[in-house]
């Protein structure tokens, strides 16, 4: 087999579901924002910040991780630096192959300068416009979806969930709940989510991180989560083989093809996995439940899509055929209508892993 080039995996076409826009900034605009706003920053040479956010992120524990969170949101409080976050963040996706990202964000986190929820919502979304035009216009096109994320220890959740109702023709294309996991069972979240259902509106939850097979288990059978936000640990319900034997919840994930969206890196770092050659993506891809690689926060773990798909080739050995898989897996899990799935699977994703495979 010949052997896969970094570049290679770059140009090939990429589907994310699983990218927060507060954990992917680029350490040179935080830099910037933050003297604006008069910010104070653990230090303001750039290389050395995205340095310092992956150092910081390496803790060991989710609640630690996310503390690193505080430089970022701190510096996206205005509309400007909203639009220009999300300019930027889709202009990056788009320059490392991603053809389709579904990117979340809490508005709850950004009304410190008195926005409105629905103002904050439009920065961001005109941001992503914005950036997807210069993107198509470099030749490297790309379509970013919004997903609008609760925080799980706070109580605004129905009120976020009624903002991406209100937002869905306009950007929106589903909701999540984030934060720390133990502790904030997403039943806490219960009447956000029947509304959800009620009103034919998708989403995922945060669940199988930092808490085990309780949180999916909610996730999926009193909340009804399309997908699970990692979900990792529904490896705790799997008997190592030969051959594994799936429990009832296990076996129910695969079964009804629900999506997880794991993030490799990001899992070493919080401790949810012990590496990359050890993460439990191996076995899920085996067993074949339905797979999806995604960065979640790639200033934390200076990671990209990229990244993270060609340290999997590294620790699994895994070819174009893998590649393959996990992107049309994670097309098919969009938020979008079915027929602009399928549109990209057939007329963008296919075509262009059909000229590697040869
Ligand atoms: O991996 C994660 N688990 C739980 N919460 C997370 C993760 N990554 C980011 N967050 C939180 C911190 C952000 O401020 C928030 C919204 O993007 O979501
Ligand atoms: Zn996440």
């Amino acid at each position: 087999m010949v052997a896969i080039r970094y570049e290679d995996i770059v140009k090939v076409p990429k589907a994310l579901l699983h990218d927060h826009l507060d954990g992917g900034l680029r350490p040179a605009t935080i830099v910037e924002l933050a003297a604006e706003v008069g910010h104070e920053l653990p230090t303001t040479d750039p290389e050395g910040l995205g340095r310092w956010f992956v150092e910081a992120a390496n803790s060991g524990s989710l609640e630690r991780y996310l503390e690193t969170f505080a430089h970022t949101v701190a510096v996206m409080q205005t509309a400007p630096a909203l639009r220009r976050v999300a300019r930027e963040c889709a202009l990056d996706l788009a320059a490392d192959g991603v053809v389709y990202a579904e990117v979340r964000f809490a508005p709850e986190q950004h009304l410190e300068r008195n926005l409105t929820l629905d103002e904050v919502v439009d920065a961001v979304v005109a941001g992503f416009a914005e950036g997807s035009a210069l993107a198509a216009e470099a030749g490297t096109p790309i379509r970013v979806g919004t997903l609008l994320t609760a925080m799980r220890h706070a109580a605004r959740s129905q009120e976020i969930a009624e903002l991406a109702v209100r937002h869905r023709d306009t950007g929106v294309v589903g909701f999540d709940i984030a934060g720390a996991e133990a502790g904030f069972p997403p039943t806490r979240h219960l009447d956000a989510f029947e509304y959800l259902q009620r009103e034919n509106f998708h989403f995922t939850i945060h669940a199988g991180e930092a808490f085990g097979l309780p949180s999916i288990w909610q996730a999926i059978q009193w909340c009804g989560a399309d997908r699970l936000g990692h979900g990792v640990r529904i490896v705790d319900d799997i008997t190592p083989g030969p051959p594994p034997v799936l429990g009832r919840l296990a076996a129910y994930v695969r079964d009804k093809r629900i999506p997880l969206e794991l993030c490799p890196s990001s899992n070493v770092q919080t401790g949810a996995a012990p590496s990359i050659a050890e993460h439990p993506i191996g076995l899920l891809r085996d067993l074949r439940f339905r797979v999806t690689v995604n960065t979640d926060n790639r200033l934390m773990s200076g990671t990209s899509m990229s990244r993270e798909m060609a340290l999997l080739v590294e620790a699994f050995g895994y070819g174009w055929k893998e590649l393959q898989w996990f992107t049309i897996n994670a097309m098919k899990s969009a938020f979008i209508p079915f027929d602009e799935r399928l549109k990209i699977i057939d007329e963008v994703i296919k075509p262009a892993y059909a000229k590697l495979l040869g």
